[in-house]
C-alpha cells in the first residue's frame, strides 16, 4: 500500500511517540478511540497514501497532505535511493499509491457540536459516499495541489477542519494537565475527578440501528358502547314498575271501569298503563308489533285482554279476531277466566283449544259451517273435487267432504264460532292443519304469552305454521267473495282499489323476555317495539346490555338453605315449613328438645342452648355478617293449621321426586301431610283444575308441583315458594319464585342447595347480573344439622324404608 521506506520513521513533535517500520493499516474503524488520547488518535489516522519519508516538524495534520506524484516532483535524495527490500520500479509504485483510496474521515469537515474524536470518527462513518465523478474530480485536485508539505501549502478546504481539530485537542490536553496538577496538589488519587467525570451525563451514541422507541401503550380494555342488537331491542321503552294510573285516565270505557272496580282494580299497574294506550285506537297507538318484558305477577294478562275485549265489544257476528297462545293448559284456563270476566255482558265470544276436549268437539265450537246457494262456485268446486278423486290425492275431511254434505248448487261457507281464541301452540297447529274453515284472515291481534318458553320449545314448528297461515293467502277453495275478486284482479288497477287484508298486531310477552333475535325472527315482527317494565334503580344498568336480564318482584324475599350432601333434604323442607311458613302454628310433633336428647342417639350431645328456635342467617354475599333471623319453632302460637293463611308451593324436578317428598312429609309431620297435595303432569285437566281451586281456597296448604306449574300460575295467596329441587335454569328460577309476591303482595322464596349445586346457584342466581332484585340480596339460612334431624332420624329412616318397600312392591 505505502511505498516501502517512504514512512519509515514518524515522530510526533509533542508526544515524542515514534513509530518504526511501515505504518500499519490503522483504519479508524478498527481503533477504539476511547482508549486513545486525542493526539494519539490523530496519529492513528494517517493517510493511506504513500508519503515522502521525512521527520514531521509541524502539527500532525501535515501528514494528511497527499504526496506529490513522483514523476512531477524533483527527485529527492531519499527517494532516489531505493529501499533495499523494494524490488518494484518507483513509477509502478507511484501508480499503485495513486490508486490508494483517500481516507476521507480525516478531511471531512466536522459538524458543529462534535468535539471529541469519537464523534469525529462516528460522523465520518455516516458521511455518504461520494459519487464517482466527485471522487475523480477530487483526485484531479489533489494531483494539481501536490506537492504541499508546509503549513501554507495545506489545501484551504482542509485547513479549517484541521485547525478546529487541533484546537479541540489542545483544549482537552490543557484540561487534562490541569486535572493532573490538581491531583498532585491535593494528594488525591483522582477518584474524585473520575467521579466528577462519571457524574457527567454519558454521551449518547447512536449508530445506524433503530432509535429507541417509547414503550407501546397497552390496549384499553374492550368496553363496547354499542349493541349488536337491532335498535328496537337495544333501546327499549322503559316504564317504571311502580307507576300506576287510574283506568279512567287511560280511556277505558265506563262499562269496563265498573267491571274492574268490581274485581278490586282501581288503578292500572305499570305494564297496563304502558300497554293500553299502545293498543287502543288513538294518537298513542303503536302501528306495529309490541314485545313486553315485565316481571311475574305484574298484570300482563289484563294488559293485553282489556284492549282486545274493548275493541271487539260491538261485534255482532263472531269472527276470529284475536288468538292468545300460551304454553300450558292451566294458563289457558287462567287467561280464559280473565277474558270471560271482561266479556260478561258483551257479545264477545271466547273459546279455547287445549286438547282436554275431543278434537271434533273443539272443531265444532271453533268453526260453524253453513250451506250457501252459489251454483257457479258449486260447479267449480265439484270439478276440483272430481280432479282430486281421479288423481288419487283426495283427502278425507276438508271442504270437498263438506261439499257432499250440502244440497246441490250450494257451497259450504265457514264462520268462526269465537272472537277470541285462547289456546296452546300445539293444538292451534292441529286446527290450522286439520280443521276445515279454520281461517286466520280476520285475526287482528296475535298474543304470545310466555313467549320465551314457547319459542324455546318450537314443537310442531308451531311458529312457522302459524305465521304462514297468518301472512299467507287463504287457500282458493276457502276464499270469500272479496278474496276471490282480489285474486282475479291481481296486478291490475283494481287491486289498488280493493281493500287490503287487515293487519295483525302481535303482542309478545314474558317475565323473561328473550333478546334472541333469531328466535324472535320466526314471529315475523313488523315495526316492533320493546317495552320493559322495571325498577327505577334498574335503569342504571340499562346502558348497553345485549344479555337477557330478569327482574324479580320488589316484594319478594329470597333465602338460600345449604343442605349438605342433600340426603336429608326432606328434613330441611320440614324445617322451612315449621319455622317459616307455619311458624305460629302448634304441632303435636316434634317432642320437646329435652325428651329428644334422651331418645336421640348421636344427637344427644346437643346443648340446651341449641333448643332456641333460631337459625343462623346471613346475606349471601358476605358470610361474615351473620345475623340471627327470627324464625320461630312451632308450638308457641295458638293458631291452628286449618286457620292458617300461608300457602306453600314446593317445586320438585319430577313427578317421582314430588310424590316421594309428599310421602315423607306425611310421615315426618302427619298434620302437614294432611294438607299436602301433589300436582303431577299426568293429572287430567279436571283434576289439576280442582286441585288448584282447593289450593287457592286454602283447603290445601302445601302443593308439591313440577315445573309445569312454574309458568303463569296465578294464585294470589301463595306466601312461600320452596325450591326443593334446584331449577334447571335462571328463567325457571325467576318463574318459580314469581308464583309468590304477585301484584304487590309479599312473599318469600326458599331454595335448598346441596354441595354440588352450590357453585351454579350462588354464581348464576344469587350473585349473577342476570337476576335483578332491586339491590336486595339472597339471605343464607343455615339450619343446624342437629336441629334438622332432632328426634326425626328414626322416623325418617323408617319412612324411607317404607317408601323403598312401596316402590319395590309397585315394581313387583
Ligand atoms: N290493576 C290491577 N290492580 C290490582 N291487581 C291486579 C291488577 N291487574 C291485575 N292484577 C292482579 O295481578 C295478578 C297477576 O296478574 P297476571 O297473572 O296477569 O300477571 P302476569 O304478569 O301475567 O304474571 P306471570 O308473568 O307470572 O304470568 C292477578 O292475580 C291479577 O288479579
Amino acid at each position: 500500500m505505502m511505498e516501502r521506506g517512504s514512512c519509515r520513521r514518524i515522530t510526533h513533535l509533542k508526544t515524542g511517540i515514534s513509530t518504526d517500520g511501515p505504518p500499519r493499516n490503522l483504519g479508524v474503524q478498527k481503533i477504539n478511540p476511547k482508549r486513545l488520547s486525542p493526539a494519539t488518535s490523530a496519529l492513528t489516522r494517517p493517510s493511506r497514501r504513500a508519503c515522502p519519508s521525512f521527520t514531521m516538524a509541524g502539527p500532525i495534520y501535515k501528514r494528511y497532505v497527499p504526496p506529490a506524484k513522483p514523476k512531477k516532483r524533483a527527485p529527492s535524495p531519499q527517494l532516489t535511493t531505493p529501499a533495499p527490500e523494494s524490488r518494484e520500479p518507483p513509477q509502478r509504485k507511484a501508480k499503485k499509491s495513486k490508486s490508494t483510496p483517500i481516507d476521507r474521515s480525516a478531511v471531512v469537515p466536522k459538524p458543529q457540536g462534535l468535539t471529541t474524536t469519537t464523534e469525529l470518527h462516528l460522523e465520518s462513518s455516516i458521511i455518504p459516499k461520494k459519487s464517482k465523478k466527485e471522487t475523480k474530480k477530487r483526485k484531479r485536485d489533489v494531483e494539481i495541489d501536490e506537492p504541499l508539505d508546509d503549513e501554507t501549502s495545506t489545501p484551504k478546504k482542509h485547513r479549517a477542519v484541521l485547525s478546529k481539530f487541533e484546537k479541540s485537542s489542545r483544549i482537552t490536553e490543557v484540561a487534562r494537565d490541569k486535572a493532573a496538577k490538581r491531583v498532585a496538589a491535593d494528594g488525591d488519587d483522582g477518584e474524585e475527578d473520575e467521579g466528577e467525570l462519571q457524574d457527567k451525563p454519558a454521551e449518547e451514541l447512536h449508530d445506524l440501528g433503530p432509535l429507541p422507541q417509547p414503550a407501546p401503550i397497552p390496549d384499553a380494555p374492550f368496553e363496547p358502547t354499542y349493541s349488536t342488537l337491532p335498535p328496537w331491542l337495544a333501546q327499549p321503552t322503559t316504564v317504571d314498575s311502580t307507576k300506576t294510573v287510574p283506568f279512567s285516565d287511560l280511556g277505558v270505557e265506563p262499562i269496563f271501569l265498573k267491571k274492574l272496580e268490581k274485581q278490586g282494580y282501581k288503578d292500572a299497574l305499570a305494564v297496563q298503563s304502558a300497554l293500553l294506550p299502545m293498543l287502543h285506537p288513538g294518537s298513542d297507538q303503536h302501528l306495529g308489533d309490541i314485545c313486553v318484558s315485565a316481571r311475574t305477577g305484574s298484570g300482563k294478562t289484563l294488559a293485553y285482554l282489556l284492549p282486545i275485549v274493548e275493541a271487539l265489544r260491538d261485534s255482532v257476528v263472531p269472527s276470529l279476531s284475536a288468538i292468545v297462545v300460551v304454553p300450558t293448559r292451566q294458563l289457558v284456563d287462567q287467561a280464559l277466566k280473565v277474558a270471560e270476566e271482561l266479556c260478561a255482558g258483551t257479545k264477545v265470544k271466547v273459546g279455547t283449544a287445549v286438547g282436554h276436549v275431543p278434537f271434533a268437539t273443539e272443531q265444532k265450537q271453533l268453526v260453524k259451517m253453513r250451506a250457501q246457494y252459489d251454483p257457479v262456485r258449486a260447479k267449480e268446486l265439484r270439478e276440483k273435487a272430481d280432479q282430486q278423486l281421479k288423481s288419487g290425492f283426495s283427502q278425507r275431511g276438508g271442504i270437498f267432504s263438506d261439499l257432499m254434505a250440502v244440497p246441490e248448487n250450494h257451497v259450504p261457507t265457514y264462520h268462526s264460532g269465537v272472537d277470541i281464541l285462547i289456546c296452546t301452540a300445539g293444538r292451534l297447529v292441529e286446527h290450522i292443519e286439520s280443521t276445515p274453515g279454520f281461517l286466520l284472515r280476520d285475526v287482528r291481534w296475535l298474543v304470545i304469552d310466555e313467549a320465551d318458553q314457547l319459542l324455546d320449545q318450537n314443537f310442531q314448528d308451531w311458529a312457522t305454521v302459524l305465521m304462514d297461515a297468518l301472512h299467507g293467502e287463504t287457500p282458493e277453495e276457502y276464499m270469500n267473495a272479496q278474496e276471490l275478486l282480489r285474486k282475479r284482479r291481481k296486478n291490475t288497477d283494481w287491486e289498488m282499489i280493493l281493500p287490503s287484508r287487515r293487519r295483525t298486531t302481535k303482542v309478545v310477552l314474558s317475565a323473561t323476555m328473550t333478546k334472541d333475535v333469531t328466535k324472535l325472527k320466526t314471529l315475523r315482527l313488523r315495526r316492533p317495539k320493546l317495552v320493559v317494565v322495571e325498577d327505577e334503580t334498574g335503569q342504571e344498568q340499562q346502558e348497553v346490555n345485549d344479555d337477557d336480564t330478569y327482574e324479580l318482584p320488589a316484594t319478594l324475599e329470597e333465602f338460600a338453605v345449604p343442605v349438605g350432601d342433600g340426603s336429608k333434604k326432606p328434613l330441611y323442607v320440614l324445617q322451612v315449613l315449621l319455622r317459616a311458613a307455619f311458624a305460629d302454628t302448634s304441632f303435636t310433633a316434634p317432642d320437646p328438645p329435652k325428651q329428644e336428647s334422651e331418645t336421640s342417639d348421636d344427637d344427644s350431645s346437643s346443648s340446651s342452648s341449641e333448643d332456641e328456635s333460631s337459625v343462623t342467617s346471613s346475606s349471601d354475599s358476605s358470610s361474615e355478617e351473620e345475623e340471627e333471623v327470627n324464625i320461630k319453632k312451632g308450638g308457641k302460637s295458638a293458631s291452628t293449621l286449618s286457620e292458617h293463611t300461608s300457602r306453600v308451593l314446593i317445586f320438585a324436578k319430577s313427578n317421582e321426586s314430588a310424590s316421594r317428598l309428599s310421602h315423607l312429609l306425611s310421615h315426618l309431620q302427619p298434620e302437614l301431610g294432611a294438607v299436602t297435595k301433589t300436582l303431577v303432569k299426568s293429572a287430567t285437566s279436571k283434576q289439576s283444575k280442582k286441585l288448584l281451586e282447593s289450593f287457592g281456597q286454602g283447603k290445601i296448604k302445601i302443593l308439591i308441583a313440577s315445573d309445569a306449574a312454574s309458568r303463569g300460575l296465578d294464585i294470589l295467596d301463595i306466601s312461600h315458594v320452596i325450591n326443593y329441587d334446584m331449577p334447571r335454569s335462571v328463567t325457571d328460577y325467576v318463574h318459580r319464585v314469581g308464583r309468590t309476591a304477585r301484584a304487590g303482595k309479599k312473599g318469600s322464596a326458599w331454595t335448598l342447595f346441596d354441595r354440588k349445586e352450590a357453585a351454579w346457584f350462588l354464581n348464576a342466581i344469587t350473585k349473577g347480573g342476570t337476576v335483578k332484585r332491586g339491590g336486595k340480596k339472597v339471605k343464607r339460612v343455615q339450619f343446624r344439622d342437629r336441629e334438622v334431624t332432632w328426634n326425626r332420624k328414626r322416623t325418617y329412616t323408617a319412612a324411607l324404608l317404607e317408601l323403598k318397600d312401596a316402590v319395590e312392591g309397585s315394581k313387583d
